[in-house]
């Protein structure tokens, strides 16, 4: 190592050289959490450095353990975070510290545009490493991969680059593994270097860090000021909501309260400690094409990975810590996959967070809600892939209904009308233009209620045979419905007597004749009180819904559906009597509950040009 060798200039990728601008003028007044993040990586590091170890035990053979230092200088006006961790390499400090990593800083820059108060998001998203620069207006990362000789110095003083050099004899030797964050203080950020302040955000944010966190005076003796027990091992009994709270801010790097918390050891055939909780906001990327996982695998508290599919990804959003007794503690990440011992935990474990969540619906349907709100649509994802657990998560789940809001299929049954077998529904993109889809007339003259889905994964989940407790889920887009047997209510009863002003066999054959090979078949509505017509699916065929979903995406064909008409509706009447009008009138019949479906009529100009026909002969034109 040279002190010689000059300094090389680099740029900051374009995002970087903008989140920094905005971090240097940053107003945002909560800038303590600096701290935590440079905290959280310095953890991070002692966590990696750990499992590397395990294939590799020379890494730590120096014997200093893997710990945190926080160093205020006040002369300097620096405060300095010092981790033993696994330190980087040249070109790990300039991918790391030059450009944008995490998808978290991403989406924030994303927002940001969108954004008026840009400086608020940051509270909501963290912006890591780069958050130093609130606070300071020159960082100086000294850095040593394990194992390596080299020291190298990353400088910046976050305009639009950073300086990479070689570090000199004298920091090299300081840097014996790891890393030395130092921040020239900003003026206003001076409080940083009084110890009460670290302390108290020390406490406050980082408390359950792993590893020591030492604070070093500049009188005195070092002392630690975390408890640094991986507050999953601890017993319920001696932890308040606010450690948990705090758990989870620190181990999901968030910034809500949890909705649910999830705190239980479980032994017998295998032991493990399991730690897990609901966030009470949807993050950024819960629409991620990975759905990935965010649960944290510990062997024996030694961090494993983040990544081991823990919980199927309908449970994505779940963020915590399984930690085991008995999985080798060198299971390569490859492993992970086809172990028997995490096959079996992640069973139970799965099975664990769907009663939860049951219990929690039922006895606190407020808090559940909040979950609800933030994660139906990806919880829902499960009644389609986890067969296992449907019934289970059926029952969870709440839905929007034509009676109200976050109704459960329990509450739905139990409110059956006389004679009702089946549990009714219907598919679309909102539920206000749901709400006046003719297919709910007939259920809305007999008081029947019916779930109104408008999640896309909806139309995935229902398109498979499904039921609730013995009740099947039957579309109301699709195939027959037969309300026979259920008594309309009492205002509507008299409608009941209106014979069909139509007669069915000439209607049908006239309408038939003339929409041809557009629809498969053409029949007297069960469905319709007042509109006038209505497509369906054939029984066999898949809902409507799904069938524009998976067309938009080249995954099928569109069917030809059924259309329905009401006997009873004069436009249907004046049909089978107005031979000259029988074409246009059939094709206004279908094409407007095309449009009454969220679909284009195939000919847009020519529905246009026969409405006008229609209503000019109306008006006698
Ligand atoms: N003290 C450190 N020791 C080793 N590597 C570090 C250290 N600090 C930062 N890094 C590296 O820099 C990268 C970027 O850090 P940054 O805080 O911006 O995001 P992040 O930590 O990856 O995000 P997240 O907190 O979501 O994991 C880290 O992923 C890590 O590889």
């Amino acid at each position: 190592m040279t002190t010689t060798a000059a300094a090389e200039s680099q740029p900051f990728q374009a995002e970087v050289a903008e989140l920094l601008h905005l971090m240097v003028h940053s107003v945002y007044s909560e800038t303590d959490i600096f701290l935590r993040e440079l905290i959280s990586n310095a953890s991070d590091a002692c966590d990696k450095l750990r499992y590397e170890a395990i294939a590799n035990p020379g890494l730590i053979t120096d014997g200093t353990p893997p710990e945190i230092k926080i160093v205020p200088n006040k002369a300097a006006d620096t405060l300095s975070v010092i981790d033993t961790g696994i330190g980087m390499e040249r070109q790990e400090l300039i991918d790391n510290l030059g450009t944008i990593a995490r998808s978290g800083t991403r989406s924030f820059l994303s927002k940001l545009t969108e954004a008026k108060d840009g400086a608020n998001l940051i509270g909501q998203f963290g912006v890591g490493f780069y958050a130093a620069f609130m606070v300071a207006d020159k960082i100086i990362v000294t850095s040593r991969r394990a194992g390596s000789d080299e020291v190298w110095v990353w400088t910046s003083e976050g305009g639009s680059g950073f300086e990479i050099a070689p570090a000199s004899e004298e920091a090299a030797q300081r840097v014996a593994r790891g890393t030395e964050i130092v921040l020239h203080l900003k003026k206003d950020a001076a409080k940083y270097l009084e110890a009460y302040e670290i302390e108290r955000i020390v406490r406050e944010y980082s408390d359950n860090i792993q590893f020591p966190i030492l604070l070093v005076p500049e009188e005195g003796e070092p002392r630690q000021i975390n408890s640094a027990s991986a507050l999953w091992q601890r017993s319920k009994s001696e932890l308040k909501p606010e450690d948990y709270a705090q758990a989870y801010k620190q181990i999901a790097g968030a910034f809500d309260e949890p909705a649910m918390t999830l705190h239980y050891r479980a032994e017998g055939r295998q032991s493990y400690a399991v730690l897990l909780f609901a966030p009470s906001q949807k993050p950024f990327d819960l629409f991620q094409v990975e759905r990935k996982g965010k649960v944290k695998l510990y062997v024996r508290r030694v961090f494993i990975a983040d990544d081991a599919e823990l919980l199927p990804a309908y449970l994505r959003f779940i963020r915590g810590v399984i930690d085991s007794e008995d999985l080798p503690l060198n299971i390569s990440r490859e492993m992970l996959q086809n172990n028997p011992q995490l096959a079996q935990i992640r069973k139970a474990v799965t099975s664990r967070v769907v009663s939860e969540l049951e219990t929690l619906g039922e006895k606190e349907p407020e808090t559940f809600a909040k979950i609800w709100d933030a994660f139906g649509p990806v919880i829902k994802e499960g009644l389609w892939e986890d067969f296992e657990r449907r019934e289970k998560l059926l029952a969870l789940s709440r839905f929007t209904t034509t009676s109200g809001e976050n109704r459960s299929l329990k509450q739905y049954v139990d409110d059956f009308k006389p004679n009702q077998t089946e549990i009714y529904y219907l598919v679309g993109d909102s539920v206000e233009r749901l709400k006046s889809n003719p297919k709910l007339e007939s259920a809305r003259a007999r008081g029947i209620e019916v779930l109104l889905l408008t999640d896309p994964v909806d139309a995935f989940w229902t398109s498979a045979p499904i039921d609730f407790g013995g009740k099947p889920l039957k579309s109301l887009s699709q195939g027959d419905v037969d309300f026979g047997l259920i008594p309309l209510a009492d205002d509507e009863a008299d409608d009941k007597k209106d014979e069909p002003a139509a007669d069915a066999a000439t209607t049908i054959a006239v309408i038939k004749d003339a929409l041809g090979e557009r629809v498969s078949d053409v029949r007297a509505s069960q469905r319709l009180t007042s509109s006038a017509s209505c497509l369906v699916a054939g029984g066999d065929a898949r809902d409507r819904a799904l069938e524009r979903l998976l067309a938009q995406q080249n995954r099928g064909e569109i069917t030809k559906p059924i259309l329905e008409i009401n006997l009873r509706h004069p436009l249907v009447a004046a049909l089978a009597t107005d031979g000259a009008q029988a074409k246009d009138l059939s094709l206004l019949l279908f094409e407007q509950a095309q449009i009454l479906d969220g679909e284009m009529p195939a000919d847009p100009a020519a529905f246009a040009s026969r409405m006008n026909q229609l209503v000019l002969r109306g008006l006698g034109k």
